[in-house]
């Protein structure tokens, strides 16, 4: 038997898992612990990227594509010795660090986050969304097994659909549409999640599954169409906020950095999951156009994950500066099955993780904005 606790509600008679490579009883091997992050190149991963490299006992191996993620993200480690890019899979460039071709590597942990996050870009390649989600997660599991890792996907709150209960606890089972536009990646992620108890049961794979609620911060794709980061974009242009209809549908949203600390704990503790990783600080979408344009510096410290000399300079000295309190506010079009709640129920990643978030949205927002004014070249007014 595995000695991994599960959260409850599965994991009833899983083997033990597959005995490591012999090589990670060398010499060579032993002082380090190696850490592939697929879709390391992306917003969150290259924040937990950053959080890995720290501890001098890892070593971080990234694979990624490209396909929404930038090497803009990692320049800081590239080069350094215990970072590695790798580009696996065929000479193809579409292949190329493509998790849906196979991988080999020793690795001790894989945390699986590969998979485009933003509704329009999962939506403009739907197949390839889901051969990411479906054949990209069985690739990795394959790897887990062959060479004794524990793995961690990055699932998503999408696997509750449209919930018809509120906040959203792990044993709901979602009210997803299976064959609307949405599908390719809340489908998608449910097969992942279902590949991974299955690779457990069957296998005795360490998992680890994290259900992600809405994150924020700097590095997002300033156009990736995310409602926090065109929200900010738009502030900063002094172009219109575009609330899509009704602007009462909600979100919860949660700072990376909290994000990572959660993500990180999930791996080292002994919880299978699936846990919810959000913030439940639950905001109508009038609402964080309206706190987006008022949100002002008001911070006394500078929380973790703030990398700016500006914004630690500024919010040391205390200073109160609006985005831009002058920008309007206009309803467009939404799109179809977007969900109409969304709240966390944290309960689980509190008991058994130790976790909850620290960062408000209001104290997280500056922080985005001021990494987003950089890479627009707006500098503030003051
Ligand atoms: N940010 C959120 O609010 C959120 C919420 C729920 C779940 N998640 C999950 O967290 C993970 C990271 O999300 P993110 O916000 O950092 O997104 P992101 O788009 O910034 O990062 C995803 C990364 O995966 C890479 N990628 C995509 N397809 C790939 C493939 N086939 N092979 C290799 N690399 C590939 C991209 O190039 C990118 O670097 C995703 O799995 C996403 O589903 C994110
Ligand atoms: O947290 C999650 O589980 C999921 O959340 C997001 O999906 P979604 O909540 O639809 O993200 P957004 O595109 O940011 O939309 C949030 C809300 O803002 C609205 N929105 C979006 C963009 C915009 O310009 N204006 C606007 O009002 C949308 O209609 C939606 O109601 C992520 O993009 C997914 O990757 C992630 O898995």
């Amino acid at each position: 038997m595995s000695k991994e606790a599960s959260n409850g509600d599965h994991n009833s008679a899983a083997k033990a898992p597959p005995t490591p490579s012999p090589l990670r009883f060398s010499k060579f091997f032993q002082s380090n612990m190696r850490i592939l992050i697929t879709g390391g190149a992306g917003f969150i991963g290259s924040h937990l990227v950053d959080r890995l490299m720290e501890n001098e006992k890892n070593e971080v191996i990234v694979a990624d594509n490209y396909f929404t993620g930038s090497k803009d993200n990692l320049k800081k480690w590239i080069g350094h010795p215990r970072f590695e890019l790798i580009r696996h899979g065929t000479a193809d460039f579409e292949l190329c660090g493509n998790v849906t071709e196979p991988l080999l590597v020793e690795v001790d942990q894989i945390y699986h986050l590969a998979c485009p996050a933003s509704p329009i870009f999962y939506k403009y390649n739907p197949v390839k969304t889901i051969k990411t989600n479906v054949i990209g997660t069985l690739n990795m599991l394959g790897l887990a097994k062959r060479v004794g890792a524990r793995i961690l996907l990055t699932s998503t709150s999408e696997v509750y659909g449209d919930p018809l209960i509120h906040p959203q606890n792990e044993s709901y089972w979602g009210n997803v549409n299976p064959i609307g536009v949405r599908s390719c990646y809340d489908e998608g992620k449910r097969v992942a999640e279902t590949l991974m108890f299955d690779y457990h049961r069957q296998h005795g794979i360490e998992i680890r599954i994290a259900r992600i609620f809405n994150t924020y911060g700097p590095r997002m794709n300033i156009d990736d169409g995310r409602v926090v980061s065109n929200f900010i974009a738009q502030a900063i242009r002094n172009e219109p906020l575009t609330v899509q209809a009704p602007g009462t549908q909600t979100r919860s949203f949660c700072y990376v950095s909290d994000m990572v600390d959660g993500l990180i704990r999930l791996m080292e503790g002994e919880n299978t999951g699936p846990i919810n990783i959000g913030n439940p600080g639950e905001f109508t979408m009038i609402e964080l156009a309206e706190t987006v344009k008022e949100v002002s510096f008001n911070l006394s410290a500078s929380p973790p994950g703030c990398e700016s000399g500006l914004v630690y300079f500024l919010s040391v000295a205390h200073c109160f500066l609006l985005i831009n309190p002058e920008v309007k506010i206009i309803s467009v079009e939404n799109t179809p099955d977007d969900p109409r709640q969304r709240k966390p129920d944290i309960t689980k990643a509190k008991e058994l993780l130790g976790w909850e978030p620290k960062i408000k949205l209001r104290d997280g927002l500056p922080l985005m904005e001021e990494d987003f004014r950089q890479r627009l070249g707006v500098p503030r007014k003051n």
